[in-house]
């Protein structure tokens, strides 16, 4: 059976720009593990015995990022699953897509990660070397796009 991990994309919304600029004042949260190879990804981690994978979700972003599920509005009808191996093993991450409330709420790094980032598209892309995980960010941004 695949490990199965769960996550939130989050990002943040800079309010002061111009409507103009609406598609381009989305900020990602990524996170530097400060293990292995320091990969960059959103919150996310395994699911433990009991949980549904949403309580996963808020659970990792709590322990990782140290944001409160209050912190954060849950956005209705975006879900992502990501598929790949780890170690010759199947792995399954589920993905939810949640805003910061207040764009300046600060981050708890825990001792798993060494570093943070909010970024914008392009450069999410570039921190998050993966081709799926990339074609997830740039399939989000177009999701936020078209409900404006
Ligand atoms: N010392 C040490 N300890 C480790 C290590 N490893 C784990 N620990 C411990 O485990 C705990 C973490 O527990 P949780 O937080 O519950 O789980 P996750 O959040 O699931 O964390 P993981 O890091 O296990 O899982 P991934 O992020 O999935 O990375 C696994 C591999 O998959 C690749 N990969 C990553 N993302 C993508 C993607 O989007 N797309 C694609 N295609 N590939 C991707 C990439 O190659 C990567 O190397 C830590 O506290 C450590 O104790 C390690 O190497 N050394």
């Amino acid at each position: 059976m695949a490990v199965r991990a769960c996550g939130l994309i989050i990002y943040r919304r800079l309010q002061s720009a111009p409507p103009s600029k609406v598609t381009d004042n989305i900020e990602y949260l990524l996170l530097q593990t400060s293990y292995g190879t320091h990969h960059w990804t959103p919150p996310k981690g395994h699911v433990d015995p009991g949980e549904d994978d949403l309580q996963t979700a808020l659970r990792e972003t709590q322990e990782e990022a140290g944001l409160q599920a209050t912190q954060l509005t849950l956005i209705e009808g975006y879900k992502k699953e990501l598929h790949y191996p780890v170690n010759g093993k199947p792995k399954t991450v589920v993905y939810w897509l949640a805003e910061m409330k207040d764009y300046n709420t600060e981050i708890k790094l825990s001792e798993e990660h060494q570093a943070f980032q909010w970024l914008k598209l392009e450069d999410a892309c570039k921190f998050a070397e993966y081709e799926d995980m990339q074609a997830t960010l740039k399939d989000v941004h177009q999701f936020l796009c078209s409900r404006k």
